[in-house]
């Protein structure tokens, strides 16, 4: 469902990302490895239109969106929580989750049960001010907020940083139920190795700008771990 060809992302003169071959199948879990600095962001910033690639293309069901404004591609289908959540901490639960519906026609924009099935917290915390949630319960809001608008393809990064281990394994438990679900593709990233693998189909590891391996999620071997993922 995305695909990228050949891309070459530049911040000014430095080149960050060259050369990058990179899909996320229809309903696949990929996960996108690599070490502080590699490029990982960058990289989510450029599927979703903030950063233009001086080289290469990126299409999305087999039409170029290179072009594409990132409104353009969020109606889409693609979706973004970034690291650091960036949730309106002066809006409330209610607001924030108002705000994803925004990619959506006028007339569907509401908040489905499912959301709050999948994050109960929220439902019991609707008039709270975001700004007054936890680091654990603004990464829920985030997402949940990111799937209000139904999105064809989902970009986390760096999910679980600095999340205290139970709301983690709800973040993992939503990620699972998404890909049993089979609607959504999804791409993470994460440098939580266990969370990262365990519900990937597939992996890339970025490596100064480059992909520098990648496979099938379940057969990664230690040679990859250690030469371009431990620190
Ligand atoms: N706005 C910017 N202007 C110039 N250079 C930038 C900018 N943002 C990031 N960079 C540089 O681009 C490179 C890649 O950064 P990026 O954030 O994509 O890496 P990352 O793999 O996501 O890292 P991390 O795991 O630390 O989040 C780094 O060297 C970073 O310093």
């Amino acid at each position: 469902m995305l695909e990228m060809k050949g891309l070459e992302v530049c911040y000014g003169e430095t080149v960050i990302l060259r050369g990058v071959d990179f899909r996320v199948n229809e309903g696949q879990v990929v996960s996108l490895m690599g070490r502080n600095g590699v490029g990982k962001t960058t990289l989510l910033k450029t599927i979703i239109g903030l950063l233009r690639p001086r080289h290469g293309k990126i299409f999305l069901n087999e039409k170029e969106i290179s072009r594409a404004k990132p409104e353009q591609r969020a109606s889409l289908g693609i979706a973004y929580v970034p690291q650091g959540r960036e949730i309106f901490p002066q809006l409330t639960v209610q607001e924030n989750l108002l705000l994803g519906t925004e990619a959506l026609p006028k007339k569907e924009r509401k908040i489905s049960d499912e959301i709050y099935d999948m994050f109960p917290m929220l439902k019991t915390m609707l008039h709270r001010k975001g700004g007054d949630l936890s680091g654990g319960q603004q990464q829920q809001l985030a997402i949940a907020r990111a799937l209000v608008s139904r999105p064809r393809l989902l970009l986390l990064d760096e999910p679980t940083e600095g999340i205290q281990p139970n709301l983690v394994m709800e973040i993992e438990n939503v990620i699972q139920r998404l890909k049993e679900q089979g609607e959504m593709a999804i791409l993470l990233v994460e440098q939580s190795l266990d969370f990262a693998l365990s519900s990937a189909d597939y992996y890339y590891v970025l490596e100064k700008g480059s992909i520098a391996a990648e496979g099938k999620a379940a057969k990664i071997n230690e040679e990859v771990i250690r030469q371009h993922l431990v620190v």
